[in-house]
């Protein structure tokens, strides 16, 4: 029966760790960080997301904007919320919650945002770093840093030799996961909609990290005896006929225990991380401002 990794308390540890280097770097006279979170619509899933943020920043100690844009807010509207909090010196981190409305192009706003500022990590500068494999200067994407940090809980930081298999190719998990997993001395292989005979290639893994976004697509036979199995995914589903919808991952968890060596659980697994290594990027942006080395989690 696998270990259930809790991504609550280790995403607790290392938001401990941010509230004590926050209090250092202002006795030593260091700027406050500020993490200023954007969010256009009314989308229920994004509220509650952001609200954690938020919430987490100020527990963090951290100077915290939330702004609320109405869904018909236009292209030019939000890049220019953009410009002037890449100019306002209180911010250093800035997040636009994805998805954006119809209207707006995305990929504009996302490399808007100044990339010392893009504590998300999904512009090009510091996509460009992960994949060449200059890590220190770079902001990694907060899902995949966060899911890194559970894969050490087990197998520590050398993951020479191991397996690991990345099912799903997304610019925000898939594809840093795979650069993280490659720079810790993994065998990676990314798998996709268009791989064939999923179910064996996932059996080869190690590590196998799950963030495509479908319910508990990744069945029990799919997990390699012993194997540390990551699930990314966050899907709302409703079982029954008018039943509260509940959150399932991309993994059939009960199964899939069964064979894993260890596993995320969700809720409770990499969501948690994802929010806490959002805040150690804002922490690592403040450093970076204050001309100090930005602590290590
Ligand atoms: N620019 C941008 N950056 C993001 O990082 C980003 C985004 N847009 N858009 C949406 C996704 C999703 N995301 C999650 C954050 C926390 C939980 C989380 O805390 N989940 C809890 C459960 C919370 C719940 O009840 O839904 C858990 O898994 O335990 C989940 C998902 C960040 N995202």
């Amino acid at each position: 029966m696998a270990e259930v990794i809790n991504g609550k308390l280790v995403g607790e540890e290392v938001v401990a760790k941010v509230k004590e280097a926050t209090a250092s770097l202002l006795e030593d006279g260091g700027a406050q960080p500020g993490l200023a979170v954007v969010i256009v619509g009314e989308d229920p899933a994004s509220q509650v997301y952001v609200n954690s943020k938020s919430r987490k920043a100020k527990e963090c100690g951290f100077h915290s904007e939330q702004h609320t844009l109405p869904a018909e807010t236009s292209e030019a509207d939000l890049l220019g919320l953009v410009e002037k909090l890449n100019a306002d010196p209180a911010i250093h981190g800035i997040l636009v919650q994805l998805p954006l409305p119809a209207q707006i192009d995305s990929a504009k706003v996302i490399q808007a945002i100044a990339a010392e500022k893009d504590v998300d990590g999904f512009n090009f500068t510091n996509v460009g770093k992960i994949g060449v494999g200059e890590l220190d200067s770079a902001f990694v994407p907060c899902t995949p840093a966060g899911c890194m940090i559970l894969v050490e809980r087990v197998h520590g930081k050398d993951l020479s030799g191991l397996t690991a298999v990345v099912i799903g190719r997304s610019n925000i998990v898939g594809k840093p996961m795979a650069n993280l997993l490659l720079a810790a001395n993994c065998t990676v292989t990314i798998a996709h909609s268009r791989t064939r005979d999923l179910a064996t290639l996932a059996r080869t893994a190690d590590i196998l990290v799950a963030a495509v976004g479908r319910p508990e697509i990744v069945k029990g036979d799919w997990v390699k005896p012993g194997a540390t199995v990551i699930d990314v995914g966050i899907n709302r589903v409703v079982s029954a006929e008018g039943e509260k919808a509940r959150l399932v991952g991309d993994v059939a968890f009960a199964e899939a225990s069964e064979n894993a060596g260890a596993i995320t659980p969700v809720p409770g697994g990499v969501g948690p991380m994802t929010i806490a290594m959002l805040m150690a990027n804002t922490l690592a942006s403040a450093y970076r401002a204050s001309g100090k080395p930005s602590p290590q989690f």
